[in-house]
């Protein structure tokens, strides 16, 4: 069975293009079983500024009260997941929404609680609920809130919930989708991209906020043997006649796994 993990990002759910959908039912039909983890992060920053709270980022994570929480679960299961399900269905794409605290898919732990509140990172991922989807022919499509194993909320990054997944599914292959079409340096895609090149770009600062959480899990995707590995736009088309279009994470040279 092929296995794509497709992370579709807040910045884009709300402009996805019909190129984007076209590329999705084209990789259907070549035989991907295809799980979306989303995001929601400006929705998310929209209805806080409505309940007069500042948002606050470290390092591309969003610093998680209780009452923040609140309005993530809100945003992301209740706006963000719909959106992106309602979008699929439309296109002719199969759809099933579901929480990362549904039937135990995500279970995970605070990060640094003191300092970033509840934020979590995935420990383990229950991927039963996929395999029964995917013999029906359905898309999973996962808001990343997770529990920890007490039962309590965290607010997960889309990005390290879509790795969690695409690791514990061993995926073929693992997508960000965003609202540009790669990692760009001085206005320009960079098309390939090993860990050491990576880590210069976030050193000297052309790599920043939300890009961030995503190019670390890109690498730490690819370290687990995940070979495609991309970030991708949902602008355009980021799959054609089975060439994909963005930056690719490749393996050091002299690596082998
Ligand atoms: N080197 C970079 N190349 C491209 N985008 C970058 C880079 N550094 C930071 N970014 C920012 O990262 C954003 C994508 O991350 P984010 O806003 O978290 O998107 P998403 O909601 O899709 O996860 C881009 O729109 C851009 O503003
Ligand atoms: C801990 C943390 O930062 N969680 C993210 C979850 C949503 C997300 O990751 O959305 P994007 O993919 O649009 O950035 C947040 O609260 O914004």
């Amino acid at each position: 069975m092929n296995i794509l993990v497709i992370k579709c990002g807040g910045s884009i759910i709300n402009e996805l293009s019909e190129s984007f959908f076209n590329s999705i039912k084209e990789l259907q039909n070549r035989g991907y079983h295809i799980v979306f983890v989303h995001g929601g992060g400006p929705d998310i920053n929209s209805m806080l500024e409505k309940f007069e709270i500042e948002p606050v980022f470290e390092d591309g994570l969003r610093k998680t009260t209780t009452e923040v929480l609140e309005i993530v679960e809100l945003m992301l299961a209740g706006k963000s997941n719909r959106s992106l399900v309602h979008k699929l269905e439309a296109h002719g794409i199969k759809a099933v929404g579901l929480n990362g605290s549904d039937g135990g898919i995500l279970t995970g732990d605070y990060i640094d609680e003191q300092k970033l509140g509840a934020v979590g990172e995935i420990q383990q991922v229950n991927t039963e609920l996929f395999g029964l989807l995917f013999e029906k022919g359905y898309c999973p499509v996962l808001t990343p809130i997770s529990s920890t194993e007490e039962g309590n909320k965290l607010n997960v990054n889309a990005d390290m919930a879509a790795g969690s997944v695409a690791k514990a599914l061993s995926a073929d292959m693992c997508l960000f989708v965003t609202d540009v079409q790669g990692v760009l340096k001085n206005g320009q895609i960079i098309e390939k991209l090993n860990e050491t090149e990576t880590k210069n770009l976030i050193m000297d600062g052309s790599i920043h906020g939300g890009m961030i959480p995503k190019v670390n899990t890109a690498l730490s995707v690819l370290n687990k043997g995940i070979e495609e590995v991309m970030i991708v736009s949902g602008k355009d088309h980021f799959y054609q006649g089975g060439q994909f279009i963005g930056t690719k994470f490749l393996q050091e040279e002299g690596v082998f796994q």
